[in-house]
């Protein structure tokens, strides 16, 4: 990932309440009278991390980063209480209001695109440009490609891992199946079931496998939150209509916003038939497709493009 800025530390952290349940913390690095930018996690679940500072000028860009809703350091880890794709989606704006921030740039990719997609249809004025990447729109054939027939036929031994834990009997419907397991009282049961839906993401996030992403993937904690806090997402069909934010009464709202779409061609979490699909509604978008890439932002070729876009909007 050569094209990335260097590291560097957040000179400032704190925490938000946001709800009788849930405390997001955030941090901000870079420029403290720069651009404002917020950088919105995949997963959902993922939580951010050091390297998410990196897409950005640290001299140009006041970097936010902030963990969504029982993810990374937010609180309580893993709490599916109160935690839909519009809670996240008024978080995001009561982060910018905390702040007091006017207009930002928003980036997202995967979870972080459908989140930047939702929050960006539903206030629109604040945001000065979108840097989207892995585009998911958390439609059913997304869903029912990745998690029961589609990237199996690609990844086909970790596909076997994936669906070790789920009995015979109930591997037609992977989705409830995991559900029951990531949400069961039993310990044992309810880990083993995470660990396996992590490393089934994390072992199909990039062309070449990501070591680091797929140790991750067994740290339990971590695990807990990403699996169960994703499933509780799908499962419930993100509280959206199928297609929601693709629909043209939703994308004619954002048509106006400077925005750039980066996908991997060979990413098997979010294909990039949706990524065309966006940009087929929303023709005005700049649209790449990195020719030797997954899904993964760490993709040489995906980090490249998405630093190239960072500084294309460094003048708004
Ligand atoms: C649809 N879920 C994929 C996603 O949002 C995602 N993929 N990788 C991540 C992390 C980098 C946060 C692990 O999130």
């Amino acid at each position: 990932m050569a094209s990335l800025y260097a590291e560097i530390s957040a000179f400032e952290t704190g925490t938000l309440k946001v709800s009788d349940i849930h405390t997001l913390y955030y941090e901000i690095s870079g420029n403290e009278n720069g651009k404002p930018v917020v950088f919105l996690h995949g997963g959902p679940g993922g939580g951010t991390s050091e390297l998410d500072r990196r897409y950005f000028d640290p001299e140009v860009y006041k970097i936010i980063l902030f963990d969504q809703r029982g993810s990374g350091k937010s609180t309580p880890s893993a709490c599916l209480e109160h935690n839909t794709t519009w809670d996240l989606v008024e978080d995001v704006e009561r982060i910018r209001k905390h702040l007091g921030i006017h207009k930002w740039v928003v980036f997202g990719g995967s979870w972080g695109s459908t989140l930047a997609l939702a929050y960006a249809e539903t206030y629109p004025e604040p945001v000065k440009a979108l840097v989207l990447r892995g585009i998911f729109t958390l439609r059913k054939s997304e869903l029912v490609f990745f998690y029961q027939n589609g990237t199996s036929h690609i990844f086909p031994e970790a596909w076997d891992e994936f669906i070790a834990p789920i009995p015979e009997a109930e591997r037609d419907d992977m989705m409830k199946a995991y559900h029951s397991q990531l949400n069961s009282d039993d310990d044992a049961i309810r880990l083993r079931a995470a660990r396996a839906w992590s490393k089934w993401e994390m072992s199909t996030s990039r062309m070449n496998l990501d070591l680091e992403a797929v140790e991750r993937a067994a740290q339990d904690d971590w695990a807990n939150a990403f699996a169960r806090i994703e499933n509780h997402f799908f499962f419930n069909e993100g509280w959206m209509r199928d297609g929601q934010l693709l629909e043209k009464q939703a994308i004619d709202k954002i048509r106006h916003i400077p925005t750039v779409i980066v996908q991997g061609r060979y990413d098997v979490i979010c294909p990039a038939t949706t990524a065309w699909a966006l940009k087929k509604a929303f023709p005005e978008a700049e649209f790449h497709i990195v020719p030797n890439a997954g899904h993964s932002s760490k993709e040489d070729g995906i980090a490249k493009l998405l630093v190239e876009a960072t500084n294309k909007f460094r003048h708004l």
